[in-house]
């Protein structure tokens, strides 16, 4: 562990819990100082958004092909769609000494865990399933079949929730935000304090 690296932050949870909408909300603050993974994806270009500015947009041969180059830290399928975190941009800039957030759907955090177990990993839960369902419909993007669909998926997501470092319930936009930024806060003292006692035990050791 080095302090001068960056720390690698992960958000996830259940669909419709709002990850998209905490995450739009952390950047739109400019005292957030966390680099954005921009993510790799084969679903269609929705209005509005841009390519290299929402996602990276591939067909499914180029996606396939990059994940035979090992160019992804995580990969998952979602709602017959590939979506991944490219691998050179997250090591680069966790080199240079930036905390890099990365906003995923839970089969990818798993992933990202057996390759960085000293990432921050974040859950954001909603603050019932009554809310999920309802903030689903609100969207407007599901039929009611994908959404009891969605639901059911994330009652079995949730019970991932005790492997998270941090829990966060989306209650208030805000308010998630701002727990989202002091539990960085707090993760980056922790590692100071850490690295500080170690090196002070090792420098005993070799005395
Ligand atoms: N595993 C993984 N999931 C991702 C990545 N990028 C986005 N996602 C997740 O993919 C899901 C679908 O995203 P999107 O198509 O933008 O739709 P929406 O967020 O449901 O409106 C969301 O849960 C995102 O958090 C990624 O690089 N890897
Ligand atoms: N704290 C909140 N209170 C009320 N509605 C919310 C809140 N957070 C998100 N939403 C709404 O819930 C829906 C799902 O949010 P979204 O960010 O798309 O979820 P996810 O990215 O996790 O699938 C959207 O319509 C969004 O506007």
């Amino acid at each position: 562990m080095t302090v001068d690296k960056g720390l690698l932050i992960v958000l996830s949870g259940p669909s419709g819990v709002g990850k998209g909408t905490v995450r739009k909300a952390v950047f739109d603050n400019p005292d957030t100082d966390f680099k954005y993974s921009i993510s790799m994806t084969t679903r269609e270009k929705r209005e509005g958004e841009v390519d290299g500015v929402d996602y990276f947009f591939k067909s499914h041969e180029e996606f396939e092909k990059l994940i035979e180059q090992d160019k992804f830290i995580e990969y998952a399928e979602y709602v017959g769609n590939y979506y991944g975190t490219p691998v050179d941009f997250v090591r680069e800039t966790l080199e240079n000494g930036h905390d890099v957030f990365l906003e995923i759907e839970v089969e990818g955090a798993k992933q990202v865990r057996d390759r960085f177990p000293e990432a921050l990993f974040i859950f954001l839960a909603p603050p019932s399933i009554a809310h999920l369902e309802s903030r689903l419909i609100g969207r407007g993007t599901d039929s009611q079949e994908v959404i009891n669909h969605r639901v059911q998926e994330a009652k079995r997501e949730l019970e991932l929730m005790n492997l998270y470092d941090y829990v966060v319930i989306n209650d208030s936009v805000d308010e998630a935000c701002r727990k989202i930024h002091s539990i960085v806060e707090a993760s980056h003292l922790r590692r100071s304090r850490v690295e500080r006692t170690l090196r002070k035990l090792l420098l005993e050791a070799d005395n």
